[in-house]
């Protein structure tokens, strides 16, 4: 099965029970190649389930899950990030010791060696370790991070820092990358600095966002899922998500366009 034209994520039937209690209901998802999909919904909705059954790091009691046409329900966080599903922006994947260009070439090189034998990761030939610093260069260039690539990450700058996780995503080259409310904690400031960024850096690349900004994802979204009660409540674009009676209702009037 080719995967051009349909969906490069897909998930059928994902549930994800906890006892008797079922977090994620029967989800449905098909995220389009360069779509930018965000997951909206109350408190306790399931998102962050469904985030965590997509990067793997839980097993999905029912349903599957596939990448380009790939069933990837049964493979381990690593290997689906070797499959190019990028984990989301973790402040502990960054290490304050050393430089942004040693933090990017470790990330670049997981990536390329994740893939490959124990025996050709111990003997690596110059060949792969130039296409890590190849790669590394260009993430640097790309997010404008070449006259720091020296400095110590814990001496970056709150913006320059930001721009350094988003290159540790980008140092694996996903065709997906999966965000978990990347902006929790922020100020006003900081959030339009980072939204400023994803649509800089990101906006080739197929996103699935997790997030509880609803002005945010009003602003970045292609399209937007609402889950309520762990099943999918609508999808559609912010102005049709945000003039669904269906989603005011599973807001409580929380959110009004
Ligand atoms: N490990 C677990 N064991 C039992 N119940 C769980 C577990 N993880 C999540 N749940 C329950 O599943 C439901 C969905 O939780 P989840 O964290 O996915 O929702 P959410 O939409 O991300 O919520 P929030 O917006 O509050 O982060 C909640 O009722 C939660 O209590």
């Amino acid at each position: 099965m080719t995967d051009r034209g349909g969906p490069i994520l897909r998930t059928t039937g994902l549930t994800k029970r906890f006892g008797e209690f079922t977090a994620v209901d029967g989800v449905d998802l098909a995220v389009d190649r360069g779509e930018f999909r965000s997951i909206i919904g109350p408190n306790g909705a399931g998102k962050t389930t469904l985030f965590n059954l997509i990067s793997g790091a839980m097993t999905p009691t029912e349903g599957t899950i596939t990448l380009s046409g790939r069933d990837i329900t049964a493979l381990s966080p690593a290997e689906r990030v070797a499959a190019n599903l990028a984990r989301s922006f973790q402040l502990t994947t960054v290490f304050n010791g050393l430089s942004v260009r040693e933090n990017v070439r470790l990330a670049a090189q997981a990536e390329r060696f994740e893939t490959l034998s124990t025996a050709r990761r111990l003997f690596a030939d110059s060949g792969e370790l130039e296409g890590v610093d190849r790669r590394t260069d260009a993430v640097l260039d790309e997010l404008g991070l070449r006259s720091v690539a020296d400095a110590r990450a814990s001496d970056l700058s709150y913006g320059d820092r930001r721009r350094l996780e988003v290159g540790l995503v980008l140092a694996t080259d996903p065709d997906v990358v999966l965000l978990d409310e990347p902006t929790a904690g922020m100020s006003g400031d900081e959030t339009d600095a980072t939204i400023e960024l994803f649509e800089d850096v990101l906006a080739d690349r197929t996103v699935l966002l997790v997030e509880h900004n609803v002005d945010l994802v009003m602003r970045v979204s292609d399209r937007i899922t609402t889950l309520n009660g762990g099943r999918e409540v609508a999808t559609g674009t912010p102005a049709e998500i945000a003039a669904d009676d269906r989603v005011r209702e599973a807001y409580l009037g929380g959110y009004t366009a």
